[in-house]
């Protein structure tokens, strides 16, 4: 079985973070572990507080996959300091990870900062360049190239500005544009869309974690980064076209959208 290493923070009512991505390596077939950067008191409304992992316990925790379960894919999400992001990027280097899928988040879906000051220069130059992809939201996009996003042709100019920054691959989400879902890959110089109709569910919390490890869980299983990023798509949309409805903010998506019918058929 193929194996994928989530290395992310933990979120309290599961729609994201760590939790959304074991569901989503799991449902889309490969084995799935992680190391935890921080832990979140969470929910669809909105971050209580956080408590940040100390750096050397995640060294621990990585050396401790690396050592028995080497992982065919890495998913980074939250990375709440420098310190964490350099202690991750002299990790992977040195294990020599393949497979990387950075998430650079910086806020989340209810508007609160999971991201420390000055964090993002520092992840974009220590872990953009041994990322097989990076995949920002909009909002990121704008932080991390100076363009101001508002039409596709602003899309196109922040994604090549990050890839030939940083010498990577980028996914530009269009989750939060006004239109429809389209998102914009930039690899090895060409641009190609990945369009998606918008789903009126109000329950995206989650949807970029999940994009992610769906990419890094197909990339895990020996597809090309288009063939992965169609397939996360495809399962993201799914998953937010199954209208799970919980909690009183955005509520979380519908992960295990394909196993009705199977153990987890309702009485
Ligand atoms: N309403 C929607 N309908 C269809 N697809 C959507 C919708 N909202 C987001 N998506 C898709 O979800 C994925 C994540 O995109 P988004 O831009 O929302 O990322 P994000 O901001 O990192 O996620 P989050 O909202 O969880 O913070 C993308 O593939 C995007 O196109
Ligand atoms: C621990 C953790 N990691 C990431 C996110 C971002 O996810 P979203 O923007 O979908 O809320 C989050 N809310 N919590």
């Amino acid at each position: 079985m193929k194996t994928a290493l989530s290395i992310a923070g933990s979120d309290s009512c599961g729609g994201a973070g760590i939790q959304a991505d074991v569901k989503t390596m799991t449902m889309n077939g490969v084995y799935a572990m992680s190391a935890v950067t921080a832990l979140t008191a969470q929910n669809t409304t909105g971050v209580r507080a956080v408590l940040e992992t100390p750096p050397e316990f995640l060294r621990e925790q990585l050396d401790a996959v690396f050592e028995d379960i080497f992982p065919d894919a890495v998913k980074i999400g939250m990375l709440p300091s420098a310190e964490l992001v350099r202690t991750i990027a002299e990790r992977l280097r040195y294990y020599q990870a393949k497979n990387i899928v950075v998430d650079p988040v910086m806020a989340a879906t209810s508007g609160s900062a999971l991201m420390g000051s000055g964090t993002a220069e520092v992840l974009a130059n220590e872990l953009f360049p041994i990322a097989a992809l990076v995949t920002p939201n909009i909002p990121e996009a704008a932080v991390l190239s100076g363009v101001t996003i508002r039409e596709e042709g602003d899309m196109l100019c922040a994604a090549k500005r990050i890839g030939d920054a940083f010498g990577c691959a980028v996914l530009l989400k269009g989750g939060h544009s006004s239109g429809a879902a389209d998102d914009l890959l930039y690899a090895d110089g060409g641009f190609r869309w990945f369009r998606g109709e918008r789903i009126e569910n109000p329950n995206t919390h989650g949807t970029g974690c999940t994009l992610s490890s769906a990419v890094a869980s197909n990339l895990a299983k020996g597809f090309t980064l288009d063939e992965a990023v169609q397939r996360a798509k495809s399962y993201l949309s799914c998953a937010l076209a199954a209208m799970l409805d919980l909690g009183k903010g955005a509520g979380p998506i519908e992960h295990a959208f394909a196993l009705n019918g199977c153990f987890a058929d309702k009485k």
